[in-house]
């Protein structure tokens, strides 16, 4: 697990991580590049650098596959909070993908298990992910995988839990009653099928998150946690989500030197 206290905007970082990645791939129509997309506030910043990227030639996703970690079960595609709506209207209709190429759960599917098991087979199919992005919950959550999710879960329907519906019941006019109950999710082992993992966490709320996923005991109370399993995963945060950590936590991070840290020198040049 890697940890890195980004003082540049999380999204630039991320967009010129993930273009790089993209380009050096070569990806074709035989050999795409496969992105785990997720949904959120903390992602928009990406999506905004990833679109001038695409505009600017920079990076292009036409043989990029992705795949999107959640969709709430029930509203309509057409409805503003809608995943759907949220990556077509943020990203997908300002880049040059390919339709066919985007994958989002069906939550008003008739059958959900079999829509959850598909999607599966379609990640398997491509020859799985790349590099899966992900934000994080308060407490912990990956995509919609809630505290007491199984580590070992696939992509299915998942109740969500108060403290959720609460936290995003601020898209659905604070009525907490036109709050989505139940979604679809990726499970926490599809995230861990992933080649690369890379979480963005940002903000004093985030703290605790982002606290148990560096230092915390792996438990299915704090999904995050499992990325401590994973051979590739990092979390990248600002300061404000870094400030429940052990300053030796933070200074075991700061001088490590990898990709990570060339591409957080390399945006000392972006912005
Ligand atoms: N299903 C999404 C998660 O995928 C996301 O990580 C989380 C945090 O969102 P934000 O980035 O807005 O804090 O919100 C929802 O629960």
């Amino acid at each position: 697990m890697r940890l890195l206290i980004s003082k540049h905007n999380l999204g630039i970082w991320a967009a010129n991580y993930v273009a790089k990645k993209i380009n050096d791939f070569k990806p074709s129509k035989e050999k795409p590049f496969v992105l785990g997309l997720p949904t959120g506030s903390t992602p928009l910043d990406m999506y905004n650098e990833l679109i001038r990227l695409n505009k600017e030639g920079k990076v292009s996703f036409k043989h990029v596959v992705t795949f999107n970690m959640d969709e709430y079960v029930g509203l309509a595609e057409d409805h503003p909070e809608s995943y759907h709506y949220y990556m077509h209207h943020n990203f997908f209709r300002h880049i040059d993908i390919n339709k066919k190429n985007i994958n989002i759960l069906d939550g008003n599917a008739k059958d959900l298990d079999a829509e959850c098991e598909k999607y599966e087979e379609k990640i398997a199919k491509v020859g799985g992910i790349h590099i899966q992005l992900g934000g994080v919950g308060e407490d912990g959550h990956l995509a919609f995988n809630e505290p007491g999710s199984s580590l070992a879960s696939k992509t299915r329907s998942k109740d969500l839990n108060l403290s959720t519906i609460i936290a995003n019941s601020r898209f659905f006019g604070g009525d907490i009653e036109k709050t989505p109950k139940l979604a679809l999710t990726i499970g926490i082992d599809t995230v861990m099928q992933a080649k690369e993992v890379i979480v963005m966490a940002k903000g004093f709320n985030k703290a605790q998150a982002v606290c148990q996923a560096i230092e915390g005991a792996v438990s299915s109370m704090c999904p995050i946690t499992a990325l401590q399993y994973h051979k590739k995963a990092l979390i990248i945060c600002d300061e404000h989500a870094a400030y429940e950590l052990k300053f030796k936590t933070i200074k075991y991070f700061e001088n490590m030197q990898d990709e990570y840290s060339e591409m957080e020198n390399a945006c000392d040049y972006l912005v």
